[in-house]
C-alpha cells in the first residue's frame, strides 16, 4: 500500500532518541543538516536519477555520467556550496566518476607535493575545473611495487625540460581512473634522470590533452582500458592507458616539495622525509576508511529493512509467518555489521583526527608521527574494506534471492565497492606494512624507545604475555578493561610470536616473506585491535540523547565480541582467554543480539539514507517491497514487447523441428 509504513511498528518500538543518533553518526549537529539538505537536494532532482543505470550501454552509461558531473558542477556553482556542501553533493550524487580522482587525488597531490608557487599556479585552475586531473601513478606491470615503476623523467639542461617517456609496455600507465576519456592533465609518478643517474620515482604534472578540441597532445597515446566487474558499477569511470613518446615539460612541473631539481641539473633533496612521494595514498587512504562506513552501512539498511519486511515459516494457527530478522541466525549475520558500520564510522573520525594532526606537525617539519599514520591508514583501509566488501556480499545473501536482483541495490553496490580491496594498495600488502612497523615495534622494545600511540599497549608487554582473563561470568565479557586487555594481550602476544620466529632466520628479509601469511594475521589483529578500543574511546565522550548511548555500548559489545567468536583460534592459541571464556562470550553475544532488535530498524533508520540514495527496493524506508519489487521487474527492457526480439530467428525455429520430430 502506497503511503503505508509497513515498518512503522518496528519504528516505535525503539529505545532510544533516533534523531540523536542521527548526529552521532553524522559527527556533529552540523554535519547532520547538511548531509540531510544535500541528500535531499540531489533526490529531488529529476537529472540525478540513477534507476537505469543496469540497463545502459558503455557508451549510454559514460556520458550519463558525463551529464551528471557536468549538471553537479553547476548546482555546486550556482548555488555557491561550500566546498564540504559540494563534496556531500558529490557523494549523495552515488556514481564513480572522473571527479572523484580529480577532487580526491590530483588536488590532494598538488596540495602535498608541491612548493607554495605550485600551488599558487595550478590550485586556482584545478578548484574551477578549468583543467581536469588525475593520479597516474600505476602502470601495467607495476602496482604494488611502486618502486619498481619503469616510466622515466630525464633532465634535459639544454632546454630546462624534463623528457617523460614510456620505454616498455610494461611501463604504460594503466588504470588511473579519470585518464581514458577525460583528464586533461595528471600527475605522473617517473622515474626522475639526471646525467644517467637514476633518482626514484618523483611526481610531475603533465598536461595530455588539448584545451582547444581535447585530442591528445603530441607523444600521448592515451585510451580506456575496457570493461570492469559487474554492469553499470565502476564502468562510470574512464580508468585509462597512457603512454609517452619523449614528451616535454617545463622544469617547474616536477612537484618539488620533497625533491628539487635546479637549472643547473643538481638534485637536491629537502630536509623532508622522502615517503612523502607517497603522502597522497596516505591521505586517500583515511578517506576510504571512512568511505567504508557509508558502504557497509548503506548495505546493512538494505537488508536489515528487508529482514524485518519478510516472512518465513513460523506460523501458528494460520497467524503471520516468523520475520526472518527474529531468526538467531539471522541476527548473527547481520547485527555484528551493523556493529562494524559504527565502529568504522568512529575508527575513521579518529583516523581523519591522526591525518590532520600529522599533517600539521609535517608542517612544522616534525616527522615523527608519520611511520604511525601510515601504518596505521594502511591497516586500517585494509581492514575496512576487506570486511565490507564480504560484508555487503553477506547482506545480499541476507536478502535472500531477491538480493541477487539489481532492483535491491546489492549487486551493484558490491562491484562498484569490491576494488577497494585492490586500489590504493592491495590489502594484504597493506597489512605487510602494518606488520614491518609492528616488527620494528618489537624489536625496539629494549632499547629504552617507548612505543607510543596506537602501539604504546606493546611497552606493557611483560604484563600482556602474562596476564589472565578475569572472565567467570557472561556479564563480565560487558567490561571495556576486560575486552581491551583480551585484544592487547593477543595482538602482543601475535607479534611477539612472529619476532621470534624472525630470530630464527639468518636472513631477516627472507624470514619476512616466510612468516608473511602470519604476520598478516599479527596485522590484523593490532587492527581490529584499534577499532575495537576507538569505539570505546568513543563511548567515554558524552552523548546526549535518551537511550543512544546505551544503543552503542550494545554495538561496541556486539562488535568485539563477535571478533573474538570470528578469531577464538587466536585468542585460544595465544592463551588470552580459556574454553570456558570462550564459550561465556558466545552466551554473552547471543543475549546482546536480544537487545539490539527492537532497535535495529532505528539503528539503521540513523543513517538518515533517503530511498534514492540507498537505491534498492529491499531497504525502501517504508518497507513496501513487494508491490515495488512487481513494479520495478515490469520496468525491465525485456518487457517491453511481449514476444522477445529473437523469437522468429531462434525459438521459433527450434519449436518447429521439435514439432517435425515428434511428427516423424
Ligand atoms: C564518494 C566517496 C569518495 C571517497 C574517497 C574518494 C577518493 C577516491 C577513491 C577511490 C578511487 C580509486 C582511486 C585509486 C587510486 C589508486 O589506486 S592510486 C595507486 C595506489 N597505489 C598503491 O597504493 C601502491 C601500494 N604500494 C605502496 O604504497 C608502496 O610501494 C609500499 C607497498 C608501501 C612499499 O613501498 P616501498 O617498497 O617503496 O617501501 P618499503 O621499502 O616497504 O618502505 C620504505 C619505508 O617507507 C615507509 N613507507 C612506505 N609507504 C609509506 C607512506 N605512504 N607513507 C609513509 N611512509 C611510508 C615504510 O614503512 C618504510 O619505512 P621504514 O624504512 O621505516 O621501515
Ligand atoms: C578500480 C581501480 C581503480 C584504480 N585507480 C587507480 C588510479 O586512479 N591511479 C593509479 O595510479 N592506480 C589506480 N589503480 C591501480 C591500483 O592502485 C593497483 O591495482 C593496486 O595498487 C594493486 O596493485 P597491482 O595491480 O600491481 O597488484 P599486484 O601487486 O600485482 O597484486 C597481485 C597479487 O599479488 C600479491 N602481492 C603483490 N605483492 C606482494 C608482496 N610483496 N607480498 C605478498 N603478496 C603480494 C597481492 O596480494 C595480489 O594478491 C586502480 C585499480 C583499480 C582496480
Amino acid at each position: 500500500m502506497e503511503g503505508v509504513d509497513h515498518l512503522a511498528s518496528e519504528r516505535s518500538r525503539a529505545q532510544f532518541d533516533v534523531e540523536e543518533m542521527k548526529v552521532v553518526w553524522a559527527g556533529s549537529r552540523h554535519a547532520l543538516e547538511v548531509s540531510d539538505r544535500i541528500s535531499r537536494l540531489v533526490a529531488s532532482d529529476p537529472a540525478f536519477r540513477k534507476d537505469n543505470r543496469t540497463s545502459l550501454s558503455r557508451k549510454e552509461l559514460f556520458k550519463n555520467t558525463l551529464r551528471k558531473t557536468a549538471h553537479a558542477w553547476k548546482r555546486i556553482t550556482e548555488l555557491r556550496l561550500s566546498e564540504e556542501e559540494a563534496s556531500r553533493l558529490r557523494f549523495y550524487v552515488d556514481e564513480p566518476a572522473f571527479t572523484d580522482l580529480h577532487w580526491g587525488m590530483f588536488i590532494p597531490a598538488i596540495k602535498g607535493q608541491g612548493t607554495e608557487e605550485q600551488l599558487q599556479k595550478w590550485l586556482p585552475l584545478a578548484y574551477k575545473m578549468q583543467i581536469i586531473g588525475c593520479y597516474a601513478q600505476t602502470e601495467l606491470g607495476h602496482g604494488s611495487n611502486v618502486q619498481g615503476l619503469e616510466t622515466t623523467a630525464t633532465f634535459d639542461p639544454q632546454t630546462d625540460e624534463f623528457i617523460i617517456h614510456s620505454p616498455t609496455l610494461t611501463s604504460s600507465k594503466w588504470w588511473p581512473g579519470g585518464l581514458g576519456k577525460v583528464s586533461t592533465h595528471a600527475v605522473i609518478y617517473a622515474r626522475l634522470i639526471i646525467d644517467g643517474k637514476d633518482y626514484g620515482v618523483n611526481g610531475f604534472i603533465v598536461q595530455l590533452r588539448s584545451m582547444d578540441d581535447h585530442l591528445p597532445l603530441p607523444g600521448i597515446t592515451v585510451g580506456d582500458i575496457g570493461m570492469k566487474f559487474g554492469s553499470g558499477a565502476y564502468n562510470t569511470m574512464d580508468n585509462g592507458v597512457l603512454r609517452f613518446d619523449h614528451v616535454r615539460i617545463p622544469r617547474d612541473q616536477m612537484l618539488m616539495r620533497v625533491s628539487q631539481v635546479t637549472r643547473e641539473g643538481k638534485f637536491v633533496q629537502s630536509n623532508v622525509p622522502r615517503q612523502l612521494v607517497y603522502g597522497t595514498m596516505v591521505y586517500v587512504r583515511q578517506t576510504i576508511v571512512a568511505d567504508a562506513s557509508c558502504a557497509l552501512s548503506r548495505a546493512v539498511c538494505i537488508a536489515t529493512r528487508y529482514s524485518a519486511v519478510r516472512r518465513q515459516f513460523g506460523s501458528q494457527n494460520g497467524g503471520v509467518e516468523t520475520q526472518v530478522i527474529d531468526y538467531k541466525t539471522q541476527q548473527s549475520r547481520l547485527f555484528p555489521l551493523l556493529a562494524s558500520a559504527y565502529a568504522f564510522r568512529f575508527v575513521g573520525e579518529w583516523l581523519k583526527w591522526l591525518y590532520t594532526d600529522v599533517t600539521q606537525r609535517l608542517q612544522a617539519n616534525d616527522f615523527s608521527t608519520l611511520p604511525e599514520a601510515h601504518a596505521c591508514t594502511a591497516g586500517l583501509k585494509s581492514l575496512t574494506t576487506s570486511a565490507t566488501a564480504d560484508g555487503i556480499e553477506e547482506c545480499r545473501k541476507l536478502c535472500g534471492g531477491h538480493g541477487y536482483l539489481c532492483s535491491s541495490g546489492l549487486p551493484e553496490l558490491f562491484a562498484v565497492y569490491v576494488p577497494a580491496c585492490t586500489y590504493e594498495g592491495d590489502n594484504i600488502v597493506l597489512l605487510l606494512q602494518v606488520a614491518r612497523f609492528l616488527m620494528k615495534t618489537v624489536s625496539q622494545l629494549g632499547s629504552g624507545k617507548k612505543p607510543v600511540g596506537t602501539t604504546a599497549y606493546m611497552g606493557r608487554v611483560d604484563q600482556l604475555m602474562q596476564c589472565h582473563c578475569a572472565v567467570q561470568r557472561a556479564e563480565d565479557w560487558l567490561k571495556p578493561s576486560v575486552i581491551l586487555e583480551a585484544f592487547e594481550a593477543r595482538s602482543a602476544r601475535m607479534s611477539v610470536a612472529c619476532a621470534q620466529n624472525l630470530t630464527n632466520f639468518a636472513n631477516p628479509e627472507e624470514g619476512f616473506l616466510e612468516l608473511s601469511a602470519d604476520l598478516t594475521e599479527a596485522a590484523v589483529a593490532h587492527c581490529q585491535l584499534i577499532v575495537v578500543s576507538k569505539f570505546i574511546e568513543k563511548l567515554k565522550q558524552d552523548i546526549p540523547g535518551k537511550g543512544v548511548k546505551e544503543q552503542l555500548e550494545i554495538l561496541c559489545n556486539i562488535y568485539a565480541l563477535f571478533l573474538l567468536h570470528k578469531h577464538l583460534g587466536d585468542f585460544l592459541k595465544t592463551g588470552c582467554i580459556s574454553p570456558k571464556q570462550a564459550s561465556l562470550a558466545n552466551d554473552q553475544l547471543r543475549s546482546l543480539y536480544s537487545q539490539a532488535r527492537p532497535n535495529a530498524i532505528a539503528l539503521v533508520d540513523a543513517f538518515d539514507y533517503t530511498d534514492h540514495f540507498l537505491g534498492s527496493v529491499l531497504g525502501r524506508y517504508d518497507g513496501n517491497v513487494y508491490p515495488k519489487l512487481y513494479e520495478e521487474a515490469w520496468k525491465d527492457p525485456l518487457n517491453d514487447s511481449v514476444v522477445p526480439d529473437g523469437y522468429q530467428e531462434y525459438i521459433r525455429p527450434m519449436l518447429k523441428q521439435q514439432l517435425r520430430n515428434a511428427r516423424l
